[in-house]
């Protein structure tokens, strides 16, 4: 990061991040191993793209996306480092969370399943080990109610319902999990945020009338292969 950068980064406060993203979209920008635009500089463009169209926040993948999209944007960074693709994959263990922070995200997403981690750390001791290296924001990635009740318990400061209908707890919906919102609303007081196929605009604002805090998009906004798949399929077979 250029000196300018660095002290942007750093004028994102607490407060101001939670202040921007509160009532608002977050944009997921991520391609997957093997795609054609998993490349960090494309990734910072696409956040360039998303910021334009109205995100207050973007949420991205992997070391030197993070780093790249910090430098890039100057709005609030969510990130994550997913290593492996089934069990506890995202941001897994301190060290993974620990060099998210470092890349400059500003809020650090890790599992917050209630999956065994792999460095046999608790969420709990994860969180507190994270706070001890840097001054972040923490989100677990939730995929039940009572994965929320105890990431609360473990002094995150999000809530995402991202995992919901991925770590087998709950039934994978067409759309947004809105009835696990509604749980997690009710039983937590953390902001939530609504995560998750969220694939329509009326998606993303029905959650925000459940009382969610903020709603992060990526794959109805950021992954065109997906996207032109939904396009292809609703054609008539010729
Ligand atoms: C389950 C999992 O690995 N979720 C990941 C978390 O970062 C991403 O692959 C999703 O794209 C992101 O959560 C946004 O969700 P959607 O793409 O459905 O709008």
């Amino acid at each position: 990061m250029t000196e300018p950068q660095t002290a942007r980064r750093r004028a994102w406060t607490r407060e101001r991040v939670l202040d921007a993203m509160r009532g608002r979209l977050t944009v997921s920008c991520q391609a997957y191993p093997g795609e054609p635009l998993r490349d960090p500089r494309t990734t910072a463009q696409m956040a360039r793209a998303v910021v334009a169209g109205g995100a207050a926040a973007v949420r991205a993948q992997g070391l030197e996306d993070v780093a790249a999209v910090v430098a890039a944007v100057d709005v609030p960074v969510v990130g994550l480092w997913k290593d492996g693709e089934d069990g506890v994959f995202i941001t897994p263990t301190l060290r993974h969370a620990v060099a998210v922070a470092e890349a400059g995200a500003h809020v650090v997403a890790i599992d917050g399943t209630r999956r065994p981690r792999p460095d046999g750390r608790t969420l709990g001791e994860t969180v507190a080990g994270l706070r001890e290296a840097a001054d972040v924001l923490v989100m677990a990635d939730c995929g039940s109610l009572d994965d929320a009740v105890a990431a609360q318990a473990a002094g995150v400061d999000l809530l995402g319902t991202t995992l919901a209908g991925y770590s087998g707890e709950r039934p994978r919906t067409d759309g947004p999990d809105l009835e696990l919102v509604d749980e997690i609303l009710a039983a937590c007081d953390l902001p939530v945020v609504v995560e998750g196929r969220v694939h329509s605009p009326a998606h993303a604002a029905a959650a925000l009338a459940r009382g969610a805090f903020s709603v992060c998009v990526g794959t109805a906004i950021t992954h065109p292969t997906t996207i032109t798949g939904w396009f292809a399929a609703a054609l008539p077979p010729r």
